[in-house]
């Protein structure tokens, strides 16, 4: 019998959506006012879902205090009032669009989470923005 166990979390972060082999015509025609050099900030909101079958005796798939401390550990302390572009190793040289950060947050997690587990995060860019990665 498998079960979803989510928990949800949110962060506040500035970023900048360029290419740095980019002119500027060409980040300002494709990235617009998120190219703003002086960067912006959004409210994400996140959802994390583990997927896996329920243990017998706890009657949990994964005790939610565990994910709680494992998504602060790995999205919460290390993007919340940061500028992803400059502080989050990741997006050094990876453009922090709504996509990529998904991805990251979603690898990061994946280092954490049972093998046998699946996990499908989803993140809201801002109230009407949102994406959804599952590992493929
Ligand atoms: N595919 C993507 N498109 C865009 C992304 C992204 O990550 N993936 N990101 C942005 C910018 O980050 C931009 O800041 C988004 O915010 P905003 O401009 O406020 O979004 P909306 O115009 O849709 O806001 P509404 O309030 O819903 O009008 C742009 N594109
Ligand atoms: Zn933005």
């Amino acid at each position: 019998m498998k079960v979803t166990v989510s928990r949800s979390a949110h962060f506040n972060a500035a970023h900048r959506l360029y290419r740095k082999d980019w002119t500027e015509e060409q980040n300002n025609a494709v990235f617009g006012k998120c190219n703003n050099p002086n960067y912006h900030g959004h409210n994400y909101e996140l959802i994390v879902g583990i997927t896996g079958e329920v243990d017998p005796e706890t009657g949990y798939v994964i005790d939610i205090k565990i994910l709680k401390d494992i998504i602060a550990d790995e999205v919460e302390t290390p993007f919340d009032h940061k500028n992803l572009n400059l502080d989050v190793p990741e997006f050094a040289d990876l453009n922090p669009t709504a996509e990529n950060i998904v991805v990251v947050i979603w690898n990061r997690m994946r280092s954490r989470i049972n093998p046998a587990h699946d996990i499908e995060v989803t993140l809201y860019e801002t109230p009407r923005n949102f994406v959804t990665y599952k590992g493929n």
